[in-house]
């Protein structure tokens, strides 16, 4: 019997960003290994038209929950969707709501968080430092609290090149950024931005630092524990290989370059693709929250779930396999065939920017506009240029992150708590995850059906066929034009015919007297 499953029986559970790629991962394992925990609490906020209960029904209604479903029939009875808004003073938690949290949660699972590279910092310090502090703050008003696990990431102390497990100070002390957030304008905080973040690339890696600091602090007498995950991937086993759900990280990348959108990326090909699968997050995690609950650690510890150390695979091999797999389940509809490359200097970057993504992008929207359509492939492309220099960062450095409580806290396990809650990446074969990866997203967030692989497959042709065509006539172009103007090419040209000429005269005439 699982220690940790029996752990979470009987438990009243609060997640907070349950909605997001992380958060449903993390409640479709604690149902599946704890059908009999009590409730699971998930703050939600209303969106994009839906109630929560609509919003916990698409949850629950998608192919991540069918095994769920199978092994706790009545999970929609166990989850209690709370209207809350991280970004409100007291989450805009109800009074009746309110008081059953505080009344009942044993265990805190903290994910909610904005990720977005650009957020504004205003924004960015509200989400992943205001409201930490905030739910820390609910934390040490539960009685029955037991554990309480925030979810930072690797990359808070990517200004750092090695990384131990320890809460590494900020310059400047968060309650002061929390305090002059409230009182700057606007047009201030976008001023003090760089200043401010200093070496760390994004706003969204320096506020998760912040927000560390904060648990630190704050934490008081609580049992807390911090995770940073480094770039979470698909799952890697479970509930199934390749699931995937949203654009960040590399997804969105993948689909660009089995698009044919992306051809060409400034990364480093040996630097490390420290890629960790979600279902791996969300072992170490569940197995967090049991191991701080239980023993109880004087101080709180900050576990790594990274791949670099343990299990190495690098950009250039993700890459290529990426590739490789493109050829095996193609996408539909590809704008171009996938032919990505890894470019490594500015010079090379931005000839390919313009040889490889805006001119066939400008040539293609005044294709659109002959044929009276909306012209919008050099937009999407502004964006994909976009979003690459904004993951450049993260591609063209490598990073150590010691892992001792991580193998620790491995170690602690028992053998079946070993392997239902695996955590160990050495196990990890990369070219058969990112292979299921690569599925993952064209199953998963293309929605794309296996019965199309021919008709795909037939396109990539066609596509192939186009682009030697294309290639041809701009070369005869060019030659005609060159031969026109210049008499050294029009003697090469004369050299290159004659040469062929003698050649299969040489040829025929040999090949008669064999006869
Ligand atoms: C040798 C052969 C080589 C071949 C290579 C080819 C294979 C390619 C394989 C992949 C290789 C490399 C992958 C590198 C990835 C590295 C990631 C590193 C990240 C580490 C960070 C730390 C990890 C974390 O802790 S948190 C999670 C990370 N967070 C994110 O990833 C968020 C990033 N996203 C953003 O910050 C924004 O979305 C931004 C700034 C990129 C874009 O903002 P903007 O306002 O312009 O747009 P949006 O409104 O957000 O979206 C517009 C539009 O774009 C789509 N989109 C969003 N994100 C992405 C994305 N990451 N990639 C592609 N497209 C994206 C979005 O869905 C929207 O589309 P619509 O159609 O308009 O809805
Ligand atoms: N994805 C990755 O590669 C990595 C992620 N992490 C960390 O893991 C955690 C989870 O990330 P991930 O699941 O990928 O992120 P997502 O963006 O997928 O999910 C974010 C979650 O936070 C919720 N949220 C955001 N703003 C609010 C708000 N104002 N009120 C209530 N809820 C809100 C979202 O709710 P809604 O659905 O309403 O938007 C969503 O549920 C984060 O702490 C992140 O920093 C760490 C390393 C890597």
């Amino acid at each position: 019997m699982s220690m940790i499953a029996a752990f979470y029986g009987g438990k009243s559970i609060l997640i907070t960003g349950a909605t997001g790629f992380m958060g449903k991962v993390l409640m479709e394992k604690l149902f599946r290994t704890s059908p009999d925990l009590k409730v699971v609490y998930i703050l939600v906020r209303p969106k994009q038209g839906q109630t929560l209960q609509q919003r916990v029904f698409q949850i629950l209604d998608s192919k991540l929950f069918e095994k769920v479903k199978e092994v706790c029939p009545n999970v929609h009875e166990k989850i209690r969707a709370i209207s809350a808004d991280l970004n409100q003073n007291d989450f805009a938690i109800s009074k009746e709501d309110m008081k059953e949290l505080l009344s009942h949660t044993n265990i805190i699972f903290h994910c909610a968080a904005t990720v977005r590279f650009d957020d504004h910092l205003r924004h960015a310090v509200q989400l992943n430092v205001t409201a930490t502090q905030q739910l820390l703050l609910m934390a040490s008003q539960m009685p029955k609290l037991e554990a309480f696990i925030h979810i930072s990431t690797a990359f808070s102390n990517c200004n750092l090149k090695h990384i131990d497990e320890v809460v590494y100070p900020c310059p400047v002390e968060p309650k002061k950024i929390i305090d002059s957030m409230e009182w700057l304008d606007d047009a201030i905080i976008d001023e003090i931005t760089p200043k401010l973040i200093g070496d760390w690339p994004n706003t969204y890696t320096y506020t998760k630092a912040l927000g560390e600091v904060v648990v630190q602090q704050e934490g008081g007498n609580l049992n807390i524990a911090i995770i940073r995950p480094s770039i979470m991937g698909a799952t890697w086993q479970e509930p199934f290989p390749g699931w995937v759900d949203n654009l960040n990280g590399p997804s969105g990348l993948i689909i660009a370059a089995g698009k044919g959108f992306l051809r060409s990326i400034r990364a480093t090909p040996m630097a490390v693709a420290d890629l960790i699968p979600a279902d791996t997050v969300v072992n170490l995690t569940l197995a967090v929250g049991w191991y701080t609950a239980v023993h109880r650690p004087k101080s709180t510890l900050v576990y790594h779930c990274t791949s670099g150390n343990l299990n190495p695979c690098n950009w250039g091999k993700m890459g290529l396999q990426v590739l490789a797999t493109f050829e095996k389940i193609p996408f539909e509809r590809a704008f171009r065939r996938p032919n990505a490359d890894f470019t490594t200097n500015n010079i090379t970057t931005h000839y390919w920017n313009a040889v490889s993504h805006r001119a066939p992008a400008i040539i293609y929207d005044f294709y659109l506009r002959l044929t009276g359509r909306k012209p919008r492939m050099t937009k999407l492309m502004n964006r994909l240029l976009r979003t690459l220099s904004m993951l450049e960062y993260f591609v063209n450095r490598s990073w150590e992150w010691s892992t001792y409580n991580t193998e620790m806290l491995m170690s602690e396990l028992s053998p079946e708590d070993q392997r239902v809650f695996n955590f160990d990446v050495r196990q990890l074969n990369w070219l058969e995850y990112i292979e299921n990866y690569v599925l993952g997203v064209k199953k998963y967030l293309l929605k794309e059906d296996m019965a199309g692989i021919p008709e795909a497959k037939q396109h990539l042709k066609r596509l192939r066929n186009i682009h030697y065509l294309f290639n041809t006539a701009l070369f005869l172009i060019a030659w005609r034009l060159l031969i026109a103007r210049s008499q050294v090419a029009r003697n090469v040209w004369f050299f290159i015919v004659s040469f062929c000429y003698k050649f299969l005269s040489y040829f025929r005439a040999s090949s008669t007297l064999n006869v």
